[in-house]
């Protein structure tokens, strides 16, 4: 196969939810139709539950767990689909805004019953940032759940994308008969116990009797009526807007009862984009380039606290990576080279020879590789496009044993690399600040810190608000801002400015006097 099939060959996409709306159940099924795996209760969840606060233990195995299932390739009518999982606890959603950057494609999991969760909405503003198509899938329809019509409502308004239904569901819960597929027009119907996948019936008119006779005289008329509003409501289906991200297809389904789940794939493989170019700072990078770019957007250490390599996740942008080549590591200004890469297929990793764009490949690091680091053949590119978000949570972090200041500052160094939180030094007074999206990362970073690094760190209080990116558009305004706020600025680890706002109203005030800079909640602007 040539390099150009290759490309075409390949989608890579992420699947993303609020906790618990079934991302894992969901991942597994599709993994089922590659063949990848055989039996379900192969992918482990990675979720880390919150009753395991402050089992480290837990932690621990579950970080072990997630290497495998970070990353999960299959085939599917000779397609090569990519699948990168996320983490579900919030605690970890910056992991997540990260593993976005790597995706072509996204789709979101919605609980039917739920609704759209404040995860959903914040992961969606990450795609809409990105302009990432968008494929919704409403899981658990064999429960109880809300009426599609007030669901996709709500999808519309809370995550303000457009959306075109390309199923439906007739009923819901213990009424559930299963989801006509607007897309192929025909009619799938459920059933709880037999979980086998049965194909769709076509129905080429949905006036004939023959509907009523599969699903009922008043489901079929239901269905009928809801599919003419469908019609009158909602735009057809428009792989152009889908593929700017201005149009989400939706699909209704239950992901535990492998039901829906068959339509969705059809309709990901045809529509779903192809690994797309990449913006640098210098240019567009192309897929189709001869020459190979990538960049990283996840590290994980490893298990082993003796061995302190980790694995770098690294997205294969243009050109063809090969084993034991020397790269561009354009950070460091460095050539390396790698003699395991590893490549993951559902629950296995194993040496690759080649990777293609799309691909993600697993490199062993010990220490050289940070977020965003790109490689290439030779040229200097950065890739554009990992975000970091203001917050919600902020401590000083001191040294609690002086004897090991070394150890204390090595280990801030990587975890922060490894994207587990946020630094900031307070340009004022010096001081360290970490920066986490919930209180399970502070328990993390100081268990890992002891653990991996033998150094001992020592929490205190800070009062902060949010801590934003500074955009001047007067220089002079800046200057002033920085005279009078002195205390309240610091550098992140990139050396960008920061204003630490205390209160909401600080921030405010910051904003109404200081007309010409803007204050941004993430770092890409
Ligand atoms: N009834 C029903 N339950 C489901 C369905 N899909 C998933 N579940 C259940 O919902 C719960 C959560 O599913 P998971 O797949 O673990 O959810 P998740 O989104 O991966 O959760 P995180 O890893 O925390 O993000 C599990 O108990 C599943 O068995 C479904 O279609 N119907």
């Amino acid at each position: 196969m040539g390099f150009k099939e290759e490309i075409l060959k390949r989608r890579t996409f992420g699947i993303v939810s609020h906790p618990d709306a079934g991302k894992t159940t969901l991942t597994e099924k599709l993994l089922l139709f590659g063949g990848a795996i055989h039996i379900a209760g192969a992918v482990k969840s990675n979720k880390i539950k919150k009753t395991a606060t402050s089992d480290f233990m837990e932690i621990e195995r579950q970080r072990g767990i997630s290497v495998a299932t970070s990353v999960m390739g299959f085939e599917y009518k000779d397609v090569k689909i990519n699948i990168l999982d996320t983490p579900g606890h919030q605690d970890f959603a910056e992991d997540t805004f990260r593993v976005l950057t790597a995706c072509d494609s996204v789709i979101i999991v919605i609980d039917s019953a739920k609704g759209v969760e404040s995860q959903t909405r914040k992961l969606m503003q990450v795609c809409r940032m990105r302009k990432t198509p968008v494929i919704v899938f409403i899981n658990k329809l064999d429960r109880p759940g809300q009426d599609p019509f007030d669901l996709l409502d709500e999808i519309e308004k809370e995550l303000q994308i457009q959306v075109t239904p390309l199923s439906w569901p007739i009923g819901n819960g213990d009424v559930f008969k299963g989801i006509y597929n607007i897309h192929k027009e025909n009619l799938c119907l459920y059933s709880a116990s037999v979980q086998t996948i049965q194909d769709g019936i076509e129905i080429n008119d949905i006036d004939s009797d023959e509907l009523d006779s599969h699903i009922g005289e008043r489901s079929a008329s239901k269905l009928r009526e809801d599919l003419e509003l469908v019609r009158e409501v909602y735009p057809a289906a428009d792989r152009e807007a889908y593929l700017q991200g201005q149009l989400a297809p939706v699909f209704f389904g239950s992901a535990l009862n492998n039901f829906g789940i068959r339509e969705m794939l059809d309709c990901f493989i045809e529509i779903a984009p192809t690994p797309l170019p990449r913006e640098t700072e210098e240019r567009i990078v192309s897929p189709e380039e001869e020459k190979f770019t990538g960049f990283v957007f996840k590290i994980h250490a490893n298990m082993d606290p003796n061995h302190r390599d980790r694995i770098a996740f690294v997205k294969v942008c243009s050109g063809t990576f090969k084993r034991n080549t020397n790269y561009l590591h354009v950070g460091l200004g460095k050539n390396l080279k790698f003699s395991t890469p590893t490549a993951f297929m559902a629950s296995k990793k194993s040496i690759i020879d080649e990777a293609y764009p799309g691909d993600i490949v697993g490199l062993h690091d010990t220490g050289n590789f940070k977020i965003g680091d790109t490689l290439t053949e030779g040229e200097k590119l950065h890739f554009k496009g990992i975000p970091s978000f203001s917050p919600e949570l902020f401590k000083y972090i001191e040294n609690a044993d002086p004897m090991k200041s070394k150890q204390l500052a090595k280990g801030i160094d990587q975890l922060m690399d490894e994207g587990v939180a946020q630094l900031f030094v307070n340009q004022f007074n010096n001081r360290k600040i970490i920066g986490t999206v919930g209180a399970l990362q502070f328990e993390v970073i100081e268990y890992r810190l002891l653990h991996e690094y033998s150094a001992a760190c020592r929490w205190e209080p800070i009062n902060l608000y949010k801590a934003c990116w500074i955009e001047a558009l007067d220089d002079k305004e800046l200057e002033d801002f920085k005279l009078h706020k002195a205390q309240y600025l610091a550098k992140d680890k990139w050396g960008r400015d920061v204003f630490l706002a205390e209160s909401q109203y600080m921030l405010q005030m910051a904003q109404s006097n200081y007309k010409k800079l803007i204050f941004h909640f993430t770092s890409e602007f």
